[in-house]
């Protein structure tokens, strides 16, 4: 089990200055007083499917990431799913949330937990979050008994927004899939069954926000994310060379296009590479829910996008590095092109 410090714990001990551990080289700090202009983040409108399919070819390869809206999932579930996971970081003892501890030795493992990357190297930069991981499919991996039992709502509410996650998800692939000319199954089956997480991240205030990150410069591994944020902000994409502040949308969800997407459509759609800033005032809160390959599965360009410019790799493997490396930005995935 894990026995490193939650963020949450250094922020009790009410320090003036966050650890050396949680300082980011200079480069890699947040500019907070500029945030671009992230109100262009595309909004496609999932009402109609035919206008959407176009206004999301042009999102996936713009942006790697867009809002969608009028997405068919009930607005009070994604408000109780924050509100439940917020519950769970503010509300329930230190001694309660270590009874879920996640086992830090080994690769998003469920359960409660702070640190993201494998190793123990001390020259690695911590993110400013703690975090609760849940394993939702197949359903040969969920398990509702290593969730939190407070309050009595939050294991069925975390399996009915997981099922609709999922629904939502293959329905974007689907789209995806078309919106380059290919059969809607063309993403899904080169992905293979799908193995959902679902990730709650909770980032406490930070008494230096302008030193540290909530989490690194990333993109998210597998094939598609969809994101829901409280109303603080502090997600940023970053694009054509600046960092923009994504502005939070309680009713809509945010897609994220993942490095395996980008490389069974042979780099035509991005990955969309983002990152999490603190702020000195407000605890902030997101869910994100991964939708992943199975780790022995082998993803490569789909045949129609031919010639392949990324090489085929075990999805496995590709994680493993991953999480011993480090994400560096894309680093992973530029390692994979010829
Ligand atoms: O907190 C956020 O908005 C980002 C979370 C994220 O990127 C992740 O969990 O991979
Ligand atoms: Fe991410």
């Amino acid at each position: 089990m894990e026995t490193a410090s939650r963020v949450e714990l250094i922020v009790k001990g009410n320090l003036p200055e966050v650890p050396s551990q949680y300082i980011q080289p200079p480069e890699a700090r947040p500019n907070l007083h500029y945030s671009g202009d992230a109100a262009s983040i595309p909004t496609v409108d999932l009402s109609s499917s035919d206008s959407a399919r176009e206004a999301i070819g042009d999102a996936c390869r713009n942006w790697g990431a867009f809002h969608v809206i009028n997405h068919g999932v009930p607005i009070h579930l994604l408000d109780r799913m924050r509100s439940l996971g917020l519950s769970f970081f503010q509300d329930s003892p230190m001694e309660e949330k270590l009874r879920y501890a996640c086992d830090s030795t080994s690769a998003a493992s469920e359960g409660y937990g702070s640190r993201m990357l494998l190793g123990a190297k001390d020259d690695v930069v911590l993110d400013w979050r703690d975090y609760f991981d849940h394993h939702t499919f197949p359903l040969s991996r969920r398990n509702p008994s290593r969730w939190p039992i407070h309050p009595p709502d939050y294991r069925q509410v975390v399996e009915e927004y997981g099922d609709e996650m999922k629904q939502l998800a293959q329905m974007l692939l689907g789209l995806i899939s078309e919106s380059l000319g290919l059969p809607c199954s063309s993403i899904e089956e080169a992905v293979g069954e799908i193995y959902q997480n679902i990730t709650v991240s909770y980032y406490p205030p930070c008494p230096q926000p302008e030193l540290t990150l909530g989490l690194q410069s990333h993109s998210d591994m597998g094939a598609i994310t969809l994101l829901i944020q409280d109303d603080v902000g502090g997600l940023q994409l970053y694009k054509d060379a600046q960092w923009l502040t994504v502005p939070p949308n309680s009713h809509a969800i945010l897609v994220l296009i993942a490095d395996q997407t980008e490389i069974i459509t042979n780099g035509i759609y991005k990955s969309a590479q983002h990152r999490a800033v603190t702020n000195a005032n407000r605890a902030r809160l997101s869910v994100a829910t991964f939708h992943d390959p199975f780790k022995t599965a082998r993803i490569a360009p789909v045949s129609q996008l031919s010639p392949p410019s990324y090489k085929e790799v075990v999805y496995g493997q590709y994680v493993s590095s991953w999480y011993s490396k480090g994400p560096e930005g894309k680093r992973n995935l530029d390692a994979l092109l010829y």
